[in-house]
């Protein structure tokens, strides 16, 4: 079976690419410098050209063919436009491409000038992968390429939960405290108190992860290492997980409120009971720590709200399946009051003029799937952008770049 999609062959107006066609197929060659040669000479393309690269990049990479549909407008202006600082949190359906999408938003902010730090809070991270570069070890990882300075993160609840085990071992429980403190979880280690954390943490409670995420957040705000950066790009865990993440400031600002209740009842009733054998007042230290890590949590929670600094993009397939989970993704988002204005629908295939018959099945099923995100009560009112499906792995910095410039406009 022919397996080709299209009919026309290469053009020249590769390195040149500007234009705004409709369902337009385009194909992008290389950064190497001058020949322009296709990979697979079976596959012919009638290339159109769609956006200009700003500065030629040092490595070479090759796209042999994208589809570029006419939606792909995200209005990066707007999210480029400010010195103050802004955060992006990608997030969807495990696979849709929510590394590919942060990563190339990444790059664009940082070849735009903002200095940025992009931080995969999943705990099964691809930003590695996609980066072509170890970012593994919990720190900051200086990403080589782009004209300003990019960060990388990866979170290791994995590592973190190795390291609380062996210092529970090793120090007899004490140890904890310390590492807890260093991840800025310290707080929250004094308030365990009496509880053995080595037992615990041999069988995790649900929301470790995101609470070790969270601590991260609350650094990013409070700590001078994070201060140069003015862009934050989350790459996100698969939904349910990024779900609980964004709802964890708020039950824990809840169940700490509750505690200080606790707290302030049992301290009333003991310092009565003391002032009548004439005891000291208990020290109010424990209160104010918790006082202050639920302040802490407010700020976060604030943050994760604030129209004007932060905004949650959904990334999905046109799948029917993929569009039903960013509906109810989009809902569960709006119940947290979580600000969401932009959708990429991601892996789009070409234009069904081709000889592929499963291409062109597939491409319908794909048409359907976008007419359902434009009928569907949640997603309608977002920016929709529909981001190609390139024939090559989104991978390192340029291919990072050409996507981001496909993405981002
Ligand atoms: N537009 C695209 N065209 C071609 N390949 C793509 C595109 N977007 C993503 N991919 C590829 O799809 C795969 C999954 O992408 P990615 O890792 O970005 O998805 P993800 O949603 O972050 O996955 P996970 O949920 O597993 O973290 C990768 O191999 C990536 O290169």
């Amino acid at each position: 079976m022919a397996t080709s999609c299209a009919t026309s062959t290469f053009s020249p107006l590769l390195n040149k690419l500007t234009g705004r066609t409709s369902m337009a197929m385009v194909g992008l060659l290389s950064y190497a410098p001058k020949t322009l040669t296709p990979i697979s000479p079976t596959r012919t393309f009638n290339f159109i050209s769609l956006s200009t690269p700003t500065k030629p990049l040092k490595k070479s990479f090759q796209v042999r063919a994208v589809v570029a549909p006419t939606e792909a407008v995200s209005e990066f202006d707007e999210m480029v436009s400010g010195t103050k600082r802004k955060y992006y949190m990608l997030g969807g359906k495990g696979g849709v491409g929510k590394t590919s999408c942060a990563a190339s938003l990444a790059v664009k902010f940082a070849n735009s000038g903002h200095p940025t730090l992009v931080v995969s809070t999943d705990p099964a991270h691809s930003l590695s992968d996609s980066f072509a570069q170890d970012l593994t070890g919990g720190a900051l990882v200086p990403v080589e390429g782009p004209d300003s300075p990019l960060f990388a993160l990866e979170i290791n609840p994995e590592k973190a939960r190795e390291e609380f085990r062996t210092a529970a071992q090793n120090n007899g429980g004490t140890g904890v405290k310390d590492l807890m403190d260093g991840m800025g979880l310290g707080m929250i280690a004094e308030q365990l108190g009496e509880l053995k954390l080595g037992e615990l943490l041999d069988t995790p409670p649900p929301g470790l992860d995101e609470a070790i995420a969270i601590s991260k957040v609350i650094q990013f705000l409070d700590s001078p290492e994070y201060s140069m950066f003015t862009r934050i790009v989350f790459d996100t865990a698969p939904t349910g997980h990024t779900l609980r993440l964004l709802s964890l400031p708020d039950f824990l600002d809840r169940s700490i409120g509750k505690l200080l209740k606790l707290k302030q009842k049992i301290s009333s009733a003991t310092s009565a009971i003391k002032s009548v054998f004439g005891q000291e007042q208990p020290k109010q230290d424990s209160t104010d720590k918790l006082e202050r890590l639920r302040e802490r949590m407010i700020k976060v929670r604030e943050l994760f709200r604030d129209t004007d600094s932060t905004e949650f993009v959904i990334v999905t397939i046109p799948t029917v399946m993929a569009v039903s989970e960013s509906s109810r993704l989009h809902a569960s988002l709006m119940k947290e009051d979580v600000p969401v204005k932009r959708l990429i629908v991601n892996q789009i295939l070409p234009p069904s003029a081709s000889d592929c018959k499963f291409c062109a099945i597939k491409r319908k099923d794909q048409m359907r799937a976008l007419d359902m995100i434009r009928s569907d009560p949640e997603l309608t009112n977002l920016t929709l952008i529909q981001a190609p499906l390139v024939d090559v792995e989104i991978r390192g910095v340029p291919a990072l770049k050409f996507l981001g410039d496909i993405v981002w406009k």
